[in-house]
């Protein structure tokens, strides 16, 4: 399975382009990492490859067909904020069950506890509540995954379990995943190619 970004160009209302002719292709269990100075546009682009934002020009398919933008999207994004991705009025039972029902074994590879379910997010800390986005983001009907920044603002401790859970099942299911970082040191450990947009 091929995901392939192709003539991309985008800019925010008239500002400035963020980028033009933009192309990645990214193939199942293919880790690869997208790198550049800030402001570059590389959440941006994460967003449009998600579904989130609408390309100006140029199409996102995956095998040569466009995404459909109804029911789950096969691209997931978990970014570095996950206080912003959850609903703060649900209890995190809810949150969790959003998009598809995580299983105990998901559950237990990233360390989520029972308790947190019945708690509100603002009663979570910020790595027990980005374990939530991440089981969220590991439907079975997810074919890549975008970790936009995922783990930054994490302890090491959960950085590695976050991260050793996401390596197993992409592994397992041959997911593909895009990593956005500024930490070269986790980039070059774990992508099998890197794309700098700031060289492009
Ligand atoms: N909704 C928006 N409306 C207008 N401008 C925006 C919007 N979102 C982002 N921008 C601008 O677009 C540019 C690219 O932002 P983006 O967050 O995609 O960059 P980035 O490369 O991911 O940066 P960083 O590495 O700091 O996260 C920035 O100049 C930002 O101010």
């Amino acid at each position: 399975m091929q995901l392939e970004a192709k003539n991309i160009g985008f800019r925010y209302g008239d500002g400035p382009w963020l980028f033009q002719g933009l192309d990645l292709t990214v193939e199942s269990g293919e880790i690869v990492g997208l790198t550049g100075p800030s402001g570059l546009g590389k959440t941006t682009f994460c967003r449009i490859l998600s579904g989130f934002e609408t390309p100006l020009t140029g199409s996102i398919t995956i095998d040569g067909s466009p995404i459909s933008p109804k029911g789950f999207h096969p691209v997931q994004l978990v970014f570095q904020h996950p206080e912003k991705a959850v609903n703060p009025r649900w209890k995190m039972a809810k949150v969790l069950n959003e998009g598809w029902k995580p299983d105990q074994e998901l559950l237990d590879l990233l360390g989520i506890e029972q308790e947190w379910l019945t708690r509100w997010p603002n009663e979570l800390s910020g790595g027990e509540l980005q374990r939530f986005c991440v089981a969220r983001a590991l439907s079975p009907h997810t074919r890549f995954l975008i970790a936009d920044e995922m783990t930054t603002m994490l302890d090491a401790i959960t950085q590695a379990q976050i991260w050793q859970a996401v390596l197993e099942i992409a592994k397992q299911r041959e997911m593909g995943i895009i990593i956005v970082s500024h930490e070269e040191k986790l980039v070059k450990r774990l992508c099998h190619r890197v794309i700098d947009l700031g060289t492009r």
